[in-house]
C-alpha cells in the first residue's frame, strides 16, 4: 500500500533513559518497516484471536521477512477468556516453540489480547520483548501505552498483572475499518475520558467531531488516536507505576470495572462500563459541588452522541457496587479513592467522599 509521508506519525514514550516509539498511520501493517527493527531477535511469536486472526494474521506476517522463525497463536475471544488459563496457553506455546529470551511476542488485537500477551511477555524466562499492535479504537488509543499488563480475576477486572512496557506500538489506522459500531463507541468513552481529564479544548473538538468519529472519517480518528496517545504518554512519562498523576486516567474506572465485574466480564464491554462510570462520577462531583449541573448536561450529551449507556445495570444495588469498589486497586488503608472532576479537563484523586454522598449518588443513578 502507498500511504503520503504526511499521513504518519511518531510519538515517543519517554520513560527516563528508555523511550519507544508509538506509529500511528494508514497501511503498517504490512510494512516490513515498521515491526522488524523492534524485534529483540529471530523467534516471533505473533498472539491474535480468532475474530483478528482472518482479517489482519496475514497482512501482519507480510511486515515480517523470511529469515525469521514465526510461530502464530490465536485464541478465543472475548473479555471472560483474560484469564491466567489463557496466559499459560501463550507460556505453552512459548515453550514448546523452543523460543528463548531473546523472543518476541507480538499481540495483534484489542486491548484483551494486548494486556494478556503484554503479561505473558513479562513472565516468560522474568521477561521478554514485546511490540503491541492494536486493532480496536481503545486499544490504539489506551491499552496498548503504557505497560499496564495483566488479567481479570473473578472477583475483580485486572488484579493480576505487572507493569511491562512495549518495545513499540504499531497503530495501522485502516484496521479501524472493520471494527464494529459498537466497539467503537465502546473506544470513544476512553477518548472522551482525556478530554474530562486534561483537555478541555480537546473535549470540545470531540463534540464538534463525534459525527464524523462515528463515520470513521479518517482525518478525525487520526486527530483523535494522536491526542489520545499523546495525553496518555505523557502522563504515563510522569508516574509510569501509577504512584500519582498516572491514577487520574482511571476516570470512571472504580464505578465502571465494578460494573463488568458484577455483570459478568464480556457483558458491558469495557468502554461502556467506564462511559457510566465517568457519568456517575461527573453526577458525584456535582453532588460535592465542584462540577455545574451544566458542566454534567455536557458529559451526558457527549456520551449519548458516542452511543453509550447512559445507565447502571438495573439489578446491581449501591451494596454490589460497593463491595466491588472495596477491592479496587487504587484503595489505600481502607479508603476509597474515587477519581472526581473539579471542572471539565481537570481532574483529581478524592479520597474524603463523604460515605453518605457516593451512597445517595448510587441510589438515585438511573438504572436500565
Ligand atoms: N492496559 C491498559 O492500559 C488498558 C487500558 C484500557 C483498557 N484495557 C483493557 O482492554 C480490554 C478492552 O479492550 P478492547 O475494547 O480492545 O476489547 P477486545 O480486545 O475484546 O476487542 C473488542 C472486540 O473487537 C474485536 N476486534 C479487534 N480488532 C478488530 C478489528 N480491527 N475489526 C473487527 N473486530 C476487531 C475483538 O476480537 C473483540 O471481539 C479490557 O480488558 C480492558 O480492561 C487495558
Ligand atoms: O493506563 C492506565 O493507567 C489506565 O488506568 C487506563 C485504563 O483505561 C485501563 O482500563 C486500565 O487497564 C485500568 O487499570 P487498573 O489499574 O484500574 O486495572
Ligand atoms: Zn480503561
Amino acid at each position: 500500500m502507498t500511504r503520503p509521508d504526511d499521513a504518519l506519525s511518531t510519538l515517543r514514550v519517554a520513560l527516563g533513559e528508555r523511550s519507544y516509539p508509538i506509529h500511528i498511520g494508514p497501511g503498517l501493517l504490512g510494512d516490513p518497516q515498521w515491526l522488524t527493527p523492534h524485534l529483540a531477535g529471530r523467534q516471533v511469536m505473533v498472539v491474535t484471536n480468532e475474530t483478528v486472526a482472518p482479517l489482519y494474521l496475514s497482512r501482519l506476517r507480510q511486515g515480517l521477512g523470511d529469515d525469521l522463525d514465526v510461530r502464530e497463536l490465536v485464541l478465543p475471544d472475548g473479555e471472560a477468556t483474560k484469564t491466567l488459563a489463557s496466559v499459560e496457553r501463550i507460556w505453552d506455546a512459548l515453550l514448546e516453540a523452543g523460543f528463548n529470551r531473546r523472543c518476541t511476542l507480538v499481540a495483534l488485537g484489542g486491548g484483551v489480547i494486548g494486556d494478556m500477551v503484554g503479561f505473558a511477555a513479562a513472565c516468560y524466562q522474568r521477561g521478554v520483548a514485546f511490540v503491541q499492535v492494536p486493532t480496536t479504537l481503545l486499544s490504539q488509543v489506551d491499552s496498548s501505552v503504557g505497560g499496564k499488563t495483566g488479567v481479570n480475576h473473578p472477583r475483580g477486572k485486572n488484579m493480576i498483572g505487572a507493569f511491562w512496557q512495549p518495545r513499540a506500538v504499531l497503530i495501522d489506522t485502516d484496521t479501524l475499518s472493520t471494527l464494529p459500531a459498537r466497539e467503537l463507541s465502546a473506544g470513544l468513552a476512553e477518548v472522551i475520558k482525556y478530554g474530562l481529564i486534561r483537555d478541555a479544548d480537546f473535549l470540545a473538538w470531540l463534540e464538534a467531531n463525534m459525527a464524523a468519529l462515528r463515520g470513521l472519517e479518517a482525518t478525525a480518528l487520526t486527530r483523535a488516536i494522536e491526542r489520545s496517545c499523546s495525553l496518555k504518554a505523557e502522563i504515563v512519562a510522569e508516574d509510569e507505576t501509577e504512584q500519582g498523576v498516572r491514577a487520574l486516567l482511571n476516570l470512571g474506572h472504580t464505578f465502571g470495572h465494578a460494573i463488568e465485574t458484577h455483570q459478568g466480564y464480556g457483558r458491558w464491554l469495557h468502554g461502556e462500563a467506564v462511559g457510566t462510570g465517568m457519568l456517575m462520577a461527573a453526577e458525584l462531583s456535582q453532588r460535592l459541588g465542584w462540577l455545574e449541573a451544566a458542566d454534567v448536561a455536557r458529559i451526558r450529551a457527549i456520551l449519548a452522541a458516542a452511543d453509550l449507556p447512559l445507565a447502571a445495570p438495573v439489578d446491581m444495588t449501591p451494596e454490589d457496587f460497593l463491595a466491588i469498589m472495596r477491592l479496587d486497586k487504587k484503595n489505600l488503608d481502607d479508603r476509597l479513592r474515587l477519581i472526581l472532576l473539579e471542572r471539565l479537563g481537570e481532574a483529581c484523586v478524592h479520597d474524603r467522599t463523604p460515605p453518605e454522598r457516593l451512597v445517595a449518588l448510587l441510589e438515585a443513578f438511573p438504572r436500565r
